[in-house]
């Protein structure tokens, strides 16, 4: 990790970038990169150029999931060029896994040195013209998300989208996270039940193979969007592990299209939001 990046370059690197959305959970494993994935492609595909900072220092799998493990990440005056994998450059990726010099390298750092590297992330990289960013943080609600709840503030982001899985535990841990938000005073823009569900690999037929429903109680018990169920595919699960991007693939799928709504929901708050602006 021998960059240097120019510092106080936040209001110019940032200043192309439109809406900012966090992915937050509050457990590890429940989807969270996937559903920044996911998300990321879903609006692509409705015509809007989209970067993901994935600021999960000590899992980072952006890079594996856009199939660009091991691309280098080049300085310009300005500062960290993000990695586009697409000639047309309509997405843009950053990632602490473009940076380790081994594949499996760990970061162990303390929370300061987190810190710092979280503040340069979203000040250093130089974004361009970006229609929505997407920050995909580490589970928890830990300093590195104080840092960088703090760090994006002043760019006004839209809210948070909030990962859970069906079960109990996943749901109290999302409890967690929306007081967090409420402390932060992070918008909430909704929660998304991941992994609800499971499609049958064979018929496509969708069945409840946990109890359903925790992610809509808990989003109504705290007066949020519920932003939809996204199903258990197998499909997506072997489309990440091959670095394929299911929504683009799988378009007709029952979770490309629950990640679609959501993407859907998303334009909509962003439009409001830019309404008001200008009004
Ligand atoms: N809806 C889904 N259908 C099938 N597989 C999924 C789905 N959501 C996530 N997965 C799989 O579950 C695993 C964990 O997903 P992911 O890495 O997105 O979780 P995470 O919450 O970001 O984890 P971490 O705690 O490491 O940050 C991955 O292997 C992914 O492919
Ligand atoms: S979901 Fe049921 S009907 Fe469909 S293939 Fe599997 S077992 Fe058969």
């Amino acid at each position: 990790m021998a960059l240097s990046p120019k510092a106080d370059s936040a209001a110019d690197n940032m200043s192309g970038v439109q809406h900012v959305v966090l992915i937050l959970s509050g457990k590890g494993g429940v989807g969270k990169s996937t559903v920044a994935a996911q998300l990321a492609l879903a609006l692509r595909q409705a015509g809007k150029k989209v970067g993901i900072l994935d600021v999960d220092l000590c899992g980072p799998s952006i890079p594996r999931m856009f199939d660009v493990e091991g691309h280098d990440v080049h300085q310009c005056p300005g500062g960290w060029v993000p990695v586009y994998p697409d000639q047309d450059q309509r997405l843009a990726l950053m990632s602490i896994g473009f940076l380790l010099q081994a594949r499996d390298d760990a970061v162990v750092w303390r929370g300061p040195k987190k810190n710092a590297m979280i503040k340069q992330f979203i000040g250093d990289v130089v974004w361009g013209e970006l229609d929505y960013l997407i920050i995909d943080t580490p589970p928890g609600t830990s300093d590195e998300h104080i840092s960088v709840v703090e760090n994006v503030r002043q760019y006004s982001p839209d809210g948070a989208v909030l990962v859970t899985t069906p079960q109990g535990v996943a749901v109290g841990d999302v409890r967690r996270e929306l007081t967090f938000c409420r402390k932060t005073k992070l918008p909430v823009l909704g929660v998304i039940e991941n992994m609800s569900g499971f499609v049958c690999p064979h018929c496509t037929e969708c069945t409840n193979v946990f109890s359903k429903g925790g992610g809509e109680a808990l989003a109504n018990q705290f007066n949020v969007p519920f932003l939809g169920c996204v199903p258990l595919d197998p499909q997506l699960t072997r489309s990440l592990e091959e670095g394929q991007r299911f929504v683009d693939a799988f378009p007709t799928s029952t979770a490309a299209q629950a990640i679609g709504r959501v993407a859907q929901t998303i334009l909509q708050r962003g439009e409001q939001q830019e309404n008001m602006d200008t009004s």
